[in-house]
């Protein structure tokens, strides 16, 4: 049986127009799985880091904010990603972490909401600094918290609901949440929704413009490769920029910041997103990172995605004794993104054993398995030896 999925497999990786693209890595024989968590990094990246340090920091220095573009840095490298989500350039500023963005999008998104609105309705299953956020969010705006499954949210809207903030996809099951519908829902009762795309970005189409989405932001060190705690990025919709009104207003979100006037007027467009100086190593290493998607199609990287979720499940079907395992992925194509989780008993000291045998997904509490499918290195081979290494565990 192992013979006839390890053919298989060696015959889609044949058959794969992104196999190539694993070359853009640096990778070893290890299996790695684990892309969903922290992306693996793209050969560039440690030249052009090198150049960042030794020659723009080492001996232009302080002329490199204008000489090497690091002023700029943020919007440019938005406007990098910016095709990545489906957002037309101008929407998209990159800087400090996601849990950050959420505080700023969220407090925002209820200011964007205005009078008479006094509630804030957040994914019940959200990952938790989201979940904290929005508590705290809540408490500073004087809005009730209610966190509600993402499936009930059209139910729970109403002329109070100010805001929802969403993840796109689950991080713990992989479920893909229907972000068309739901912002069309959030809209309908006259909200402002706010997604979280840390878990698809990079995985699959988002198109957040074509659905009207209003606020987003993003990590770009799961499947945008960007590097340990690499900068995020936060999405204002073009009509709602000009009364985008920042909690965290720093001297860099001034329409002249080096005018360092006691008066705040926020920057024009998604520009006024941006807080303080910017991260500059991690950014530019994420800039590099950004450049092996050149050529590359998102619906490509979804159809190979899916593709390998099928595969492993089959692969896991065939060789992991009956009941030892079971999917919390829905199998269904439009409800999932680019993992397969599996609840396992031992799911913890199981993982150990796997990343001892040389292939390394991640545990999620309290019994979840996660193997995170990241197509641009990822191949059909790859998980059928995770599958096969899995059934042999716990066989
Ligand atoms: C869905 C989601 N949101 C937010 C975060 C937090 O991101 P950060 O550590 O960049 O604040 C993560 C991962 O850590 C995540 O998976
Ligand atoms: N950001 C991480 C980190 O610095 C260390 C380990 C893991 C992470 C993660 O991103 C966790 C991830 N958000 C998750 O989906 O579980």
């Amino acid at each position: 049986m192992s013979e006839s999925y390890a053919g298989k497999a060696a015959a889609l990786d044949a058959l794969d127009e992104l196999a190539k693209l694993r070359d853009r890595f640096v990778l070893d024989d290890v299996v790695y799985l684990d892309g969903n968590s922290l992306g693996a990094l793209s050969v560039n990246v440690a030249g052009r880091v090198d150049d960042v340090v030794r020659r723009q920091w080492g001996e232009l220095r302080i002329r490199s904010w204008e000489e090497s573009g690091w002023w700029t840095a943020p919007e440019r490298i938005g406007d990098r990603i910016a095709p990545l989500v489906g957002a037309a350039p101008g929407q998209i500023v990159v800087g400090d972490s996601t849990s950050v963005n959420v505080f700023k999008a969220l407090v925002a998104a209820v200011r964007l909401a205005g009078a008479g609105r006094d509630e804030i309705v957040v994914d019940a299953t959200t990952f938790p600094s989201d979940g904290y956020i929005a508590a705290s969010a809540a408490r500073l705006t004087g809005c009730e918290l209610r966190p509600v499954e993402p499936s009930a949210v059209p139910d729970a809207l109403g002329p109070r609901t100010a805001a929802v903030l969403l993840n796109h996809v689950d991080y713990r099951t992989g479920r893909l949440h229907d972000l068309p519908a739901l912002t069309s829902a959030i809209h309908d009762a006259g909200a402002v929704a706010v997604w979280d795309l840390c878990h698809s970005a990079g995985a699959l189409p988002v198109d957040l413009d074509a659905h009207g989405v209003d606020l987003a932001v993003g990590c770009t060190y799961k499947y945008l490769n960007g590097g340990p705690g690499s900068p995020a990025y936060l999405y204002v919709r073009t009509g709602l920029q000009e009364r985008f009104d920042s909690p965290l207003p720093g001297w860099n979100s001034h329409t002249d910041p080096f005018d360092m006037s006691a008066e705040f007027i926020p920057a024009p467009g998604a520009l006024r997103g941006r807080v303080g100086t910017p991260d500059i190593l991690s950014m530019l290493a994420l800039e590099t990172a950004l450049e092996v998607w050149d050529g590359v199609s998102v619906d490509a990287v979804r159809a190979k995605s899916l593709a390998l979720g099928d595969f492993f499940l089959d692969c896991v079907a065939a060789y992991v004794p009956g009941g030892r395992v079971e999917s919390v992925t829905p199998s269904a194509h439009a409800e999932r993104g680019s993992q397969v989780s599996l609840r396992c008993a031992d799911a913890g000291d199981v993982m150990k054993r796997l990343i001892a045998r040389g292939v390394v997904g991640d545990f999620r509490t309290p019994d979840i398995l996660r193997f995170g499918l990241t197509p641009l290195y990822v191949g059909f081979a790859d998980v059928e030896r995770a599958a096969r290494v899995l059934g042999e565990t716990l066989g």
